[in-house]
């Protein structure tokens, strides 16, 4: 069951389109005031790499003005041989230009690589989860993105600076006329290439954003394709991955655009200057720059300002908004441990609730404020629901949630009475809201409006102790700690004494689980357990608990039928009421009454009833197609509601 649609991140960002990249500003003028001291060496070898641009230009115009034109050519190729040694001393300079920069942009790295998994660690351990391994790999594979993009941004900006000021700087040694002639474009081509950057960024973030959207939709179409054909909803599916396609082409094209922009920026500031000093050559003569002079002004512009200007502008225009974009990704999934502590990290947002729980409870059912519509249920309540008074063991009146102001509500007006002892199933495709009602119902997550009572108590704003005494919750990932077993079944009931803990053992047919690992006083190592081991010991520690409601969100789903069958009939005779969250359709036949969430209307009734009422739930019994189409025969041990 996915509580969570926000990608294994753990984190799904608001939407960035409006965002400011102040974050990654901040982030990178702190990593490189760290690191001044490297910066410096970057900018003494930069220095000496560019000193081909700085004197190309003149000692060309020196070699023909002095030499060839006067008809002395071995000092014209005097002045050619200055300049080879210049270029012989510059390209020694780019090899340790490389060294520096690697000092600046490895560390850096490391620093983003510890700070993704600090920030992976923190939400498992605070969180309650088990360690998002693909999240981690991709926020790893996104520090490599950054680290890449952020050298070669600085060796763009760099080179662009110091190919510009030695340009320059010759130029005005040449002849400060043609110094201005080619500063006005050049500074023209700049600053048209400024002025865009923002909507550059902003169309970037919009095209990562509307990629990611796209891959999730279809993701959750893929994922839930049988649900899809069984609920006829294939033409909603289409509309809804047909739209995120067209998002994503139209963001494309508008990246595609902005080239445009780069192009025009290459043009005023890198060609410009160099059709205006041909055209202006005769003027310029006329005027008293030599031949030379021109010709060395050709040389300055078209070997190094042009390059450089181009380099910038590919490389801001590409790399650089890519850096901008993937760090920002990464700052926001990735909080810094300054900010985690005093804030909580996003990645922990809405299971502050959990990390003060029992590790029995669920980690992913946090609201996010995602906008994206969700499968809402419009305005029905479930009819029907028994009425038992104030003893009810859940009592759910009038609520409404959605996971953020625009989205569509997962549950609207909805109401459900729980008798003591009362055994639920809770079905219906994915995205229905199955888990979104479990954590509800147990209170880790507030309702827009509405209330949840737990045996006549308010869990609205209890804390974590006092819910956890009123319900317990098995989500589908078990949480298993590095100890004892017989410690890991107790959590919940530290009072339990071994023959307790035996008893729940083999009331959940876990005894031989126990066995193999070595009794109850054995250590446990949570990575070497199966999903189903993990799954089947928080099932015996929930089963322990002294709570009034049982609450298992697909808690089984790892476990083969008869072992899941095991586990919910054991459930069954526990004292209190027992709501599961049915990943067979199977657990349906062993409960009371169900709960059918389709999206539309959410229906209750016994398994016949619904057989006759709920094409839903007809297609859910026809889908699991080793199900019998009625219930288990009276007596039949298939399930007991009460203790
Ligand atoms: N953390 C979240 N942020 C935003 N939307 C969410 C979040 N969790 C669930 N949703 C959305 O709420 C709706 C109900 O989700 P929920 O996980 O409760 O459904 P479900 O019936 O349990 O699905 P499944 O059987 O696939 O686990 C879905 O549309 C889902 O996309």
């Amino acid at each position: 069951m996915t509580a969570s649609p926000v990608g294994d991140d753990g984190a799904r960002p608001t939407d960035g389109a409006n965002q400011r990249p102040v974050g990654v500003l901040r982030e990178t003028g702190r990593a490189l005031r760290a690191r001044r001291w490297q910066l410096g060496r970057l900018a003494g070898w930069s220095a000496a790499e560019s000193l081909p641009a700085l004197l190309s230009g003149y000692l060309v115009a020196g070699a023909v003005d002095e030499g060839f034109l006067a008809g002395r050519f071995g000092t014209g190729l005097a002045w050619l041989g200055t300049l080879a040694l210049a270029v012989l001393v510059g390209a020694a300079a780019t090899g340790q230009v490389y060294r520096a920069l690697g000092t600046v942009v490895e560390p850096f790295r490391d620093e983003l690589t510890g700070r993704v998994a600090r920030g992976a660690l923190r939400a498992a351990t605070t969180g309650g989860t088990r360690p998002q391994s693909a999240a981690v790999a991709r926020l790893a594979q996104q520090v490599e993105v950054v680290r890449d993009s952020f050298g070669g941004l600085l060796m763009v900006v760099r080179g662009f600076l110091f190919a510009a000021v030695s340009a320059l700087v010759g130029l005005v040694a040449l002849a400060p006329l043609v110094a201005a002639l080619v500063a006005a474009p050049l500074l023209a081509g700049l600053v048209v290439f400024a002025a865009g950057l923002p909507a550059m960024v902003a169309h970037q973030r919009r095209y990562v954003r509307a990629g990611e959207a796209l891959g999730e939709a279809a993701a959750t179409a893929l994922a839930g394709h049988r649900d899809v054909l069984a609920c006829g909803a294939q033409d909603r599916v289409v509309t809804e991955v047909g739209g995120r396609i067209t998002a994503q082409a139209d963001a494309e094209r508008t990246v595609a655009r902005m080239t445009a922009l780069r192009s025009l920026s290459l043009g005023l500031g890198g060609w410009a200057p160099l059709a205006v000093l041909m055209l202006a050559a005769p003027w310029l003569v006329a005027r008293g720059v030599t031949a030379g002079a021109v010709l060395g002004a050709l040389v300055y512009v078209s070997t190094g300002l042009q390059p450089a200007l181009r380099a910038l502008v590919q490389g801001v225009g590409g790399g650089g908004l890519r850096y901008v974009v993937t760090l920002e990704r990464i700052l926001l999934t990735s909080p810094s441990d300054e900010s985690a502590d005093r804030t909580g990290a996003p990645a922990d947002a809405g299971r502050s609730a959990v990390a003060r729980d029992a590790p029995a409870t669920p980690g992913d059912a946090g609201p996010t404020h995602d906008s994206r519509p969700s499968r809402g249920v419009p305005d029905h309540a479930v009819h029907g629901a028994t009425a038992h008074g104030d003893t009810a063991a859940l009592r759910v009146r009038g609520l409404t949630f959605r996971y953020g102001p625009h989205a569509r509500p997962v549950l609207a007006d909805f109401s459900l009475t729980l008798a003591p002892g009362e055994h639920l199933a809770v079905v219906g495709p994915s995205g229905a809201g199955k888990s979104t009602l479990a954590a509800l119902a147990s209170g880790l997550v507030r309702p827009e409006s509405g209330s949840v009572e737990i045996a006549g108590t308010p869990v609205g704003g209890l804390p974590a102790e006092q819910l956890a005494r009123l319900r317990v919750l098995v989500p589908q990932e078990a949480y298993v700690f590095s100890d004892s077993l017989g410690d890991n079944l107790r959590y919940l009931r530290p009072d339990a004494d071994d023959a307790a803990l035996t008893a729940a053992l083999d009331a959940l047919g876990a005894r031989s689980l126990a066995d193999r690992l070595g009794g109850l006083a054995a250590p446990v190592a949570p990575t070497t357990l199966s999903a189903g081991e993990r799954q089947v010991i928080a099932a015996v520690r929930a089963w322990l608990a002294p709570a009034p409601l049982a609450i298992l969100d697909e808690a089984t789903c790892h476990l083969d039928p008869p072992a899941e069958a095991l586990v919910e009939e054991a459930f069954g005779r526990r004292p209190g009421a027992l709501i599961v969250v049915a990943h067979r359709i199977t657990s349906a036949l062993r409960a009371d009454r169900v709960l059918v969430l389709d999206g539309e209307r959410p229906m209750l009734g016994e398994h016949r009833d619904l057989l006759g009422r709920s094409a839903t739930y007809r297609e859910l019994v026809g889908y699991w197609d080793d199900v019998p189409a009625s219930p288990p025969a009276a007596g039949s041990p298939a399930r007991t509601g009460s203790a």
